[in-house]
């Protein structure tokens, strides 16, 4: 049995970002879009990331960057993994190699299992899908569509989890891992310590025999 990893995602703060890692947080995640309220700057970034622990992942999130600028950003910020929340194609996942890319798809109804495959991604990212918004919305997928797709595909379930509902949703969806935003917050991109330790315990105390390596 694998562990439920745990992303930590809109992180602005570096006591936020220590906080989540002490608490057992694997990755956490920043925003560089600038329409989100949990934008981040490169520079701030790179302060936080130089602060964290060794084995904590750190994931940049781009909405329709260009590839080179997307490029540009993770290398500089000395980030581990690109997360792709926009329309970006199986292609543009392509070219960001060697950076390891979670490409996220908002799970409208089931033509998504259609899409899957041509996606070059080492994760797909299951978040709510909401008109006319890439995310960070606090909506909840539809769990048993995710979980048809974690039967086959190595899933990050994201969209509207927070401490009182992510077991539940693990127990059901057996993800490889969770991803979470708005619901450890106390405004955003300022993270709640307690609702963040809240949830990190939560994903730890239940089992998921689903969860593959
Ligand atoms: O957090 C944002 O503002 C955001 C903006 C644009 C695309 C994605 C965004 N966040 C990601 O959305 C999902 C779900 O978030 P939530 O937990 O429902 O708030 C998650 O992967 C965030 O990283």
């Amino acid at each position: 049995m694998n562990p439920t990893r745990i992303k930590i995602c809109g992180i602005t703060r570096i006591d936020d970002a220590i906080h989540a890692a002490r608490c057992g947080a694997d990755a956490l995640g920043f925003v560089f879009y600038e329409r989100s309220p949990r934008h981040v700057e490169p520079a701030r970034v790179r302060e936080i990331v130089e602060a964290l622990p060794p084995f904590v992942t750190t994931v940049g999130l781009f909405v329709n960057r260009e590839v080179g600028q997307v490029r540009q950003i993770a290398d500089f910020c000395g980030l581990d993994v690109i997360q792709l929340h926009g329309d970006e194609s199986p292609a543009i996942c392509r070219q960001l190699a060697p950076y390891r890319v979670i490409k996220a798809l908002r799970l409208r109804d089931e033509k998504i299992l259609d899409r899957l495959d041509s996606y070059p991604a080492r994760a797909i990212l299951l978040d709510a899908y909401v008109p006319d918004q890439f995310g960070g919305t606090g909506h909840r997928c539809d769990w048993q569509l995710a979980a048809r797709v974690a039967r086959e595909y190595p899933v990050i379930l994201a969209g509207g989890l927070d401490s009182d509902c992510v077991a539940e949703a693990v127990a059901r969806v057996r993800p490889y891992g969770v991803d979470v935003s708005s619901g450890v917050e106390q405004a955003p991109g300022i993270k709640d310590p307690h609702k963040v330790a809240a949830f990190i315990h939560k994903v730890k105390s239940v089992r998921n025999c689903g969860a593959s390596a």
